[in-house]
């Protein structure tokens, strides 16, 4: 057995390129940008509209390619792998909640978070039992039989972040995942996401427009010219 300590960062983008080209125009949105996740350290990216968020968050979670430029998953370049290489990776190490909860209608909340550890070659009892696990940890345990068309907004976006955590991931990237919400059912999924994230030791990246979500998280950064930032709480 291996029992070599990674000690690697479970995120480093190290100088990452993103273009995208339309007729004679090209719009160069990520222009060498660095950014580091520590273990179990939680990030709010805060930027406006336009200027590359979703963008990072994709090619960080090996949606997109970068241009130029490397994404390093616990020490692992992304970029050196097949692409089957690069779906297993973003399969067994990231996990994402974006702002519609983009849950399958046709299954219950249980079926929802037990899917994606089947998919990974879970055994369907060990799925179905982290499944129960991580929504009683969302205060969902009286509502696993339901289907999506039977839960609250606010609901649904939990059982999509518990889902997002089903396979254990070192990094959660999560673009906006409040937007949806009004404001106090925004701050109560947000309560439990950070307490999940925390307790979970999951390093995690956060787009969010909410400045004071944003100072809940260990540090902020921001997009600028087409790289990564700091921000002063
Ligand atoms: N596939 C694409 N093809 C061409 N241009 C794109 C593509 N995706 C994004 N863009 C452009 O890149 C820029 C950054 O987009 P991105 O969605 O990353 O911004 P954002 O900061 O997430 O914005 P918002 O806060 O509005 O979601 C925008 O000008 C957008 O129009």
């Amino acid at each position: 057995m291996n029992d070599t300590v990674n000690t690697a960062p479970p995120l480093h983008l190290d100088g990452v390129v993103r273009r995208y080209i339309s007729g004679e125009e090209t719009l160069e949105v990520l222009s060498g940008a660095d950014l580091t996740l520590h273990g179990g350290e939680i990030v709010a990216l805060v930027a406006p509209s336009g200027t590359g968020k979703s963008t990072l968050l994709h090619v960080a979670g090996l949606l997109e390619k970068p241009d130029a430029g490397c994404v390093l998953l616990a020490g692992q370049d992304a970029g050196a792998l097949p692409d089957g290489g690069r779906t297993e990776l973003r399969r067994d190490r990231i996990g994402f909640v974006y702002q519609f909860h983009h849950l399958l209608a046709e299954f219950t909340a249980r079926e929802n978070v037990m899917i994606p550890q089947m998919i990974a070659g879970v055994p369907r009892s060990q799925a179905r039992a982290r499944a129960d696990e991580l929504l009683a940890d969302f205060g969902l345990a009286h509502r696993l039989d339901h289907l999506p068309g039977k839960l609250s907004g606010g609901e649904k976006q939990r059982v999509a972040i518990a889902r997002a955590l089903a396979n254990r991931p070192h990094v959660l990237l999560a673009d906006e995942p409040t937007g949806n919400l009004d404001v106090n059912t925004s701050d109560a999924v947000f309560d439990a996401l950070l307490v999940t994230v925390r307790a979970h030791g999951v390093a995690a990246l956060i787009a969010t427009h909410n400045m004071e979500l944003a100072r809940r998280m260990d540090r902020i950064v921001t997009l600028r010219d087409g790289k990564v930032v700091p921000v002063e709480g």
